[in-house]
């Protein structure tokens, strides 16, 4: 398969798999799409730091020469812990690690297949049943659905309107000024109905060349669908190194270089930024002490500079104490204060009240990991569910004392355009 994009391969598979993922890293130049599941680890209510004792007691029964690097083994997800549960969310578990029999991923230019199987012996090794199956495979994927036309439309149907959204943020502030907390990121869920043919290949090609500094996702689960363009990286392991960053400060983008720069200057500027910031900083500071030797954080934070938005952006990393136990360290930092809140335990509870709604995926986390020490974890924002007729988008923003509602809507709004610029919308209003 030479010279064609994974994302192309999406919708023919949409038609036959009830599960897959699809991801890329247009600033790597790498994409996958995982298919089937031959294992799964996870499921509804698994603690997060429990996964590392299944995962370590799985490598240990694979034979060390099959110890694939550089190429994902497990795919997955999982949830924003809300405290809330809907119905909209129940095709998804809470947690879901899974080894899909077929990854289909590029490396310079060449699509490759890799068909994985779980086999009890050694001598049951790669047979002619084994061919037979990534044969059939591969000649589901025959493009069809390139000469498609996408047509779907999306049209509003409920809002986190404006005094709603005061109503909540005035209420965060307070809750703020009263000490209880020191940050919280409240989100608006914004609801559309959906019609026409909604073609992923035109949708990825579209996100791939309009944010190419983001994660582009999307995983199916039975016939929903969530999906998004993530700037946020949660974690990276590659061996024995760790690798973060605080994302969190916003504004918009100018309507040339120079507007650009003076709204980045603006947002280094600003104080109320900053906190958001720093906040986030300190988090992870605190937090992962005590699973790295070392800690190096930027010293002023950069600016990531997106098609919809500015960000201020600190990256920080360190050498790991031991042999990664990917989830024990991820279940430390998990949720930050970029998407949840500081105290953590009182922004979880105050966002049943103030939110009031279940984020499922929403600002959950969406990755991959090998058994070699090399696993990255995206933080599930810019996104949104489609199910049935309905598409379901989210964003949010931190709050801090200063928090101004019209801003932080504006904001909102802002941090909406990824999903909803690409369809045809229907709302005039
Ligand atoms: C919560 C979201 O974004 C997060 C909040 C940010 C902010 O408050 O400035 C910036 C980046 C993200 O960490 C979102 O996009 O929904």
């Amino acid at each position: 398969m030479d010279g064609e994009k994974v994302s192309d391969l999406i919708d023919d598979l949409d038609r036959n798999s009830y599960s897959f993922i699809y991801y890329s890293k247009p600033f790597d130049d790498s994409e996958y799409l995982a298919s089937g599941k031959l294992f799964e680890i996870g499921k509804t209510n698994q603690k997060l730091s429990e996964l590392d004792k299944i995962i370590l007691n799985f490598r240990d029964n694979v034979s060390a020469g099959d110890l694939v690097e550089s190429i994902p083994i497990f795919f997955g997800y999982v949830k924003f812990p809300s405290t809330t549960k809907e119905k909209i969310w129940s095709n998804f578990n809470e947690v879901s690690w899974f080894i899909p029999q077929f990854v289909i991923f590029s490396r310079e230019n060449k699509l490759y297949c890799v068909q994985n199987f779980l086999s009890s012996s050694l001598q049951d090794d790669l047979n002619s049943k084994h061919t037979v199956e990534v044969q059939n495979f591969i000649q589901q994927l025959v493009r069809k659905s390139v000469t498609e036309k996408a047509s779907a439309k999306i049209e509003k149907i409920s809002d986190d309107d404006f005094s709603n959204w005061e109503k909540k943020v005035v209420g965060a502030v307070n809750e703020i000024k009263e000490n209880k907390l020191q940050k919280i990121v409240l989100a608006r869920k914004v609801e559309y109905k959906i019609s026409g043919k909604v073609l992923w290949n035109d949708i990825f090609e579209k996100l791939n060349s309009e944010y190419p500094d983001c994660m582009n996702f999307l995983i199916k689960s039975h016939q929903d669908y969530f999906f998004g363009s993530s700037p946020e990286l949660l974690g990276k392991f590659e061996k024995d190194i760790f690798r973060t960053e605080a994302l969190a400060g916003s504004i918009n983008r100018g309507s040339d270089e120079y507007e650009d720069s003076d709204l980045a200057l603006l947002l280094s500027a600003s104080k109320k930024n900053k906190k958001e910031h720093d906040i986030v900083i300190d988090h992870l500071h605190d937090n992962l002490q005590k699973h790295l030797l070392n800690i190096d954080i930027d010293e002023t934070p950069l600016i990531k500079r997106l098609k919809n938005i500015q960000h201020l952006q600190t990256k920080i990393s360190g050498r790991l104490k031991e042999s990664p136990k990917y989830f024990q360290l991820i279940d430390s930092v998990f949720p930050t204060p970029a998407i949840c809140g500081i105290p953590t335990k009182q922004s979880l509870n105050e966002l049943k009240t103030l939110e009031g709604f279940d984020r499922g995926l929403y600002s959950g986390i969406v990755g991959s990991f090998n058994l070699s020490g090399e696993a990255e974890f995206f933080v599930a924002i810019r996104s949104a569910l489609i199910s049935e007729n309905k598409l379901i988008a989210f964003a949010g923003c931190g709050i801090v004392e200063e928090s101004n509602p019209d801003e932080e809507f504006n904001e909102t709004e802002l941090k909406l355009q990824p999903i909803i610029s690409l369809f045809n919308n229907e709302d005039k209003s």
